[in-house]
Formats: structure tokens, C-alpha cells, sequence
């Protein structure tokens, strides 16, 4: 239980008064609750008394109003607070849970490719959505709840005190025990299948989430029934896991109104005995035999609510493993970030992992202020790591990377993105318009500086020519677009950036021999004057260099 205690303070601390008010008017819903009941089973009994009274030709008299009064009150009282506590409680859940998705996506975006190679797309979606959601239950459930039954029966116990201890106190003692082992029994048990639902909501996911991305090659492959059975299978599981929880729910669900009924038989017997024994009227009997019964609401959703965090812990340590991910280090004094300058390796170690290949073995590269070069290389040499290691998305594992004479550790993240544009091999277009995609770059530019971008990138005449322009709709990943339109639109995004450093992993990739010349003569007097490099396996399809370098077995070498 022990992963779960930060989590109760991360979401405590952020809204203590509102869950208060919200637990608090769990406790009048079930204080009005036993109310109704206690006052209608002592009215009841002393109307159906007076009656027998009457007929044996008694005189007596029977103050209705008083007793009618409080019926009444805890009626209106206990309709009012159940709404009010759905829709206060709900508010304030659905509110953590988008302040948790929020915290969550912060935690997420600064962790290094490496570390974030080891969740997919699909589980990390499945965390920020499925898991995020299994904490309503957290509260919502299993701390509003259970505080409310613990106040409640405190505050019968104290009343009983005054009235009917004899009852009281013993029923009250049942449905604590009650309270405390029906819930810890429940949660030993929601442990497995809580977790086994987790990974097979995973998995799900991701396989269904893999199906759509990779439907092309599934029919040209003939493997969509194939896919199809894996994914019934899959649903099977996940049913299965389903099943399983409802029902133990259910069971948890039948133990708890099985043990109210035994508490409100126990305290029939207690109170006719305390009746007998002349200490409690016959009102006072119905009194406290229904207010058990009310007494038992409180007990009632303790178990399911349980028994689903085991759910909820399996989610806790998905959430975990990727917020205690190793977050890269800001440093503790920023440098002031340079404005221009050289880009340099020193004396450089790197490989993405122990067992994986060297990428740079003590490797030296000095890049003059304003003059640009090619890296060049065989493919798996490691052109991109370089790109990874000179925007910080990677950190060497020995020596320096500089830009503008300052180690990049030095750097805050944010000062060295400001300073430096990097075109990825694989850059992502969003599900936007050619202007939208741009725009991410620079929300505050004008159309002129767009078409200015997409001239350097080679792209403005085939954009004039869509209907729509600028605000043609790219689709997903930018499918409306051919590959090689793709890749200028982010060329064109990163020149739109405008940054004094550039980075450019293969810009000409998916290129005609016409268009990467046309590009070439576009991006030339854009690079003039910015410190530049570009990956290539193409070196005379990009612009004229200062330099050019070729990367092989660890070493950068002058071509
Ligand atoms: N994010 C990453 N995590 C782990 N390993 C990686 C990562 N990116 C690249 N690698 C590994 O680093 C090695 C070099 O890959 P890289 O993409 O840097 O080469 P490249 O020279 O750019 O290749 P290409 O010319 O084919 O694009 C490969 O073995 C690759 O598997």
C-alpha cells in the first residue's frame, strides 16, 4: 500500500478544502440517512402504541409535530446533500484528474529518447488516459467513503452514549470490525486481477492502436484476419479480467448488506432485551432498530470500492514508473545563453546504451561561428545520435558538447531549444493545417513570414497551387502530403524558427535531383551567417558547405 500514500497527497494537497466539504457531505448524506430512519422508526412505533392504547381505552396524547418535523428535515436534508456531494465530489475529481494528465504530460516531456524508448505510444496513452482515470476511484470511493463510515460510526457511538448504549455501542462495534476487515479483505484479493486488468487494457490498446497505424501493410500482407482473431483474443482476456472484478465486487457488495441485515437482527435482539429490562421504551426500540439500518449504508460500498484498488494500485505503479523515470538535470546556475558562436564536440564518448555499439569514441569537432558542414556516413553510424547529442535529447557519457563556447550542460533546456533548429529524420507533422504545422514553430508569425518559410523550403508554389493554401488540412502524420512535401513543410518550420545554430538530419531525403537543387539554392543564403550541420547521405544535393566531415566507427573525420 505503501506506493499509494504519495498519491492520496499529491491529490489531498491540491484541493484539501473542497474534498473536505465533499467527504463531509458524504457523512450528512448518511447522517440524514440514519436520521430519516431512526425518527420513522420511533414515530411509527409510538403511533402504532398510542393506537393499541386508544383501543384499550386509554387516554393518550402524542406529539406528532415534532417528530413529523424531523422526517421531514432529514428527507429534504438527505435528497439535498446526495446531489450536491455527486456533483461536488465529481467536479472536484474530474478536475484532478485533467491537473493529473497535465502533471503527467510535464513529466513525460523532458525524459531523454533513451528512457522513453522504453514505453510505446500506446501504453503511454493508455497511462495518461485509463490509468489517470482509475484514481477517481481513489477518492471518490475508497478516502470520501470510508473516512465518512469511520466519522459516522464515531458519531453513533457518541450518541450512544447518551442513548441506548446497550444497542448501540455493541452494533456499532460489529460494523466498525465489519468496516475494517471487509475492506482489507478486499483489497487483498482486488490485488491480482486489478493488476492482471491493467495489462490487459495495455494490451489492448496497444494492439489495437497497432492495427490502425499499420493497416496498409496488414491487407497488402493478407494479415488483417490474423489481426483481427489476435485482437478477439486479446478482448477475451480483458473480458475475462472484467468478469472477475465485477464479481468479486458483487460478492464484496453481498458480504456488506449481509452484514448490516445481521447488525439490524442483532439490534432487535439487544433492544427487545434492553426493552425488557425497562431501560428503553417501545419508540425507543423502533428508534434504533431502524437507524441500524440506516447505520449500515454507510458500510455497504466499503468492499467494492476495495476491491477495485487493486486497480487503481496497478495504474499507481504504471504512473510511477514513468514519473520516477530519470528526468534529465537542469543545471543548478544556468549559463547565460550565447547568441552566436561555435559548435563543438570535446573529446566526446557516447553510445545509447552499455551493450550498444559506440557512437562517438573520444571524438573532437570544431564548427566556426557562422560556417556550415556535412556529416556524412554509412547508414547506422550514428548521423542522428550526433543530431540527439547536440539538442541535449542525449547526453554524452563523457566530455563536452559546446555551442557558443558554453558546455551544453551548463544550459537550461529551454535557453539551448531557443537557440537551436533541428530537422529530424522522422519529424512529425500534426493533424493540422500546412499553416497550424508551421505555426508550431512560431505562433505569432504572419502569413507573410509562412509563405516566406515555405519559398526557402522550396514548398510555396506547390502550397499556392491547394485550393485551400495555407489552411489546407495535412491529415494524420501528414498523410494528404507526398513524403517529399512532408519533409519541406518541416524544413520550412525549422526556417520559420529562425535559430542561429541548425541542425539538419537529411533534408534532402525523398527529394528529385530538380527539387533538392531548387532547395538547395533556397536554403544557401538562409544557412549564410548561422552556424550549420547537415546529416546527408546526399552531399552534392545539399548547399555549398565550409566543410565536410564523414562519420565512421566512432570517428569524425575531414572528407
Ligand atoms: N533513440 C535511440 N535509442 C536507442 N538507440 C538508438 C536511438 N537512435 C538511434 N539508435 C541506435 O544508434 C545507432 C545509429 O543510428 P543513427 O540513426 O544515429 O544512424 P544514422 O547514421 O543516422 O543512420 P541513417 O543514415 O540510416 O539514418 C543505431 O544502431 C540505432 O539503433
Amino acid at each position: 500500500m505503501r506506493e499509494v500514500l504519495p498519491w492520496v497527497r499529491l491529490l489531498v494537497g491540491r484541493y484539501p478544502l473542497s474534498l473536505l466539504g465533499g467527504t463531509l457531505l458524504l457523512l450528512a448524506t448518511a447522517v440524514s440517512a440514519t436520521g430519516l430512519l431512526a425518527t420513522s422508526g420511533w414515530f411509527l412505533t409510538a403511533t402504532g402504541l398510542a393506537g393499541i392504547a386508544a383501543a384499550a381505552g386509554a387516554v393518550i396524547t402524542l406529539d406528532v409535530y415534532v417528530p413529523s418535523g424531523f422526517i421531514r428535515l432529514f428527507a429534504l436534508t438527505r435528497v439535498i446533500s446526495r446531489y450536491v456531494e455527486r456533483l461536488a465530489n465529481h467536479a472536484v475529481v474530474l478536475r484532478l484528474l485533467a491537473d493529473l494528465r497535465a502533471w503527467f504530460f510535464a513529466r513525460v516531456a523532458p525524459l531523454e529518447p533513451r528512457v522513453l524508448a522504453r514505453f510505446r505510444s500506446a501504453d503511454l496513452l493508455n497511462r495518461i488516459t485509463a490509468d489517470i482515470e482509475a484514481l477517481d476511484n481513489l477518492y471518490l470511493r475508497v478516502l470520501g467513503p470510508t473516512v465518512a463510515a469511520l466519522l459516522g460510526f464515531t458519531i453513533a457511538a457518541v450518541a450512544g452514549t447518551w442513548y441506548a448504549p446497550g444497542v448501540v455501542w455493541p452494533v456499532v462495534a460489529w460494523m466498525a470490525a465489519a468496516g475494517l476487515l471487509l475492506p482489507a479483505l478486499a483489497a487483498a484479493r482486488g490485488r491480482r486481477p486489478g493488476a492482471a486488468l491493467a495489462e490487459a487494457q495495455t494490451r489492448l490498446r496497444t494492439r489495437a492502436l497497432d492495427a490502425f497505424a499499420g493497416l496498409a501493410e496488414l491487407r497488402i500482407f493478407g494479415r488483417t484476419e490474423a489481426t483481427r482473431a489476435a485482437l478477439a483474443d486479446t478482448e477475451a482476456d480483458y473480458r475475462r479480467w472484467r468478469h472477475r472484478l465485477a464479481l468479486s465486487e458483487a460478492l464484496g457488495a453481498a458480504a456488506a448488506t449481509l452484514t448490516g441485515q445481521l447488525a439490524v437482527v442483532g439490534a432487535v435482539a439487544l433492544a427487545v432485551g434492553v426493552f425488557l429490562a425497562g431501560d428503553l421504551d417501545g419508540p425507543g426500540v423502533g428508534l434504533v432498530v431502524l437507524g441500524t439500518l440506516g447505520l449500515a449504508e454507510l458500510l455497504t460500498p466499503l468492499p467494492g470500492a476495495w476491491f477495485q484498488l487493486g486497480r487503481t494500485r496497478a495504474a499507481i505503479r504504471r504512473l510511477d514508473e514513468v514519473a520516477r523515470a530519470p528526468t534529465p538535470k537542469e543545471p543548478a546556475e544556468p549559463a547565460t545563453p550565447p547568441e552566436s558562436g561555435p559548435l563543438e564536440l570535446r573529446g566526446v564518448r557516447f553510445a545509447w546504451s552499455p551493450t550498444a555499439p559506440t557512437i562517438l569514441d573520444d571524438v573532437d569537432l570544431h564548427l566556426p561561428a557562422g560556417t556550415s558542414a556535412t556529416l556524412e556516413g554509412p547508414s547506422g553510424s550514428g548521423k542522428s545520435s550526433v543530431a540527439h547529442l547536440f539538442t541535449g535529447l542525449a547526453r554524452p557519457d563523457s566530455g563536452q558538447i559546446r555551442l557558443g563556447g558554453v558546455p551544453l550542460a551548463w544550459l537550461r533546456a529551454g535557453d539551448l531549444h531557443a537557440r537551436l533548429g533541428l530537422l529530424t529524420q522522422r519529424t512529425e507533422l500534426f493533424a493540422d493545417t500546412v499553416a497550424g504545422n508551421l505555426r508550431i514553430a512560431r505562433p505569432e508569425a504572419d502569413e507573410a513570414a509562412l509563405w516566406q518559410a515555405l519559398a526557402i523550403a522550396a514548398l510555396a508554389d506547390e502550397v499556392r497551387e491547394l485550393p485551400l493554401g495555407l489552411d489546407t488540412w495535412v491529415g494524420e502524420g501528414g498523410v494528404r502530403l507526398s513524403g517529399g512535401q512532408a519533409r519541406r513543410l518541416a524544413l520550412a518550420r525549422v526556417v520559420l524558427y529562425d535559430p542561429a545554430w541548425v541542425i539538419l538530419d537529411e533534408p534532402t531525403a525523398g527529394l528529385d535531383a530538380d527539387t533538392a537543387a531548387t532547395l538547395a539554392a533556397g536554403l544557401g543564403p538562409w544557412l549564410a551567417g548561422r552556424t550549420a550541420l547537415i546529416l546527408t547521405h546526399e552531399p552534392e544535393q545539399v548547399p555549398a558547405v565550409d566543410a565536410r566531415y564523414r562519420l565512421t566507427y566512432g570517428r569524425i573525420e575531414s572528407a
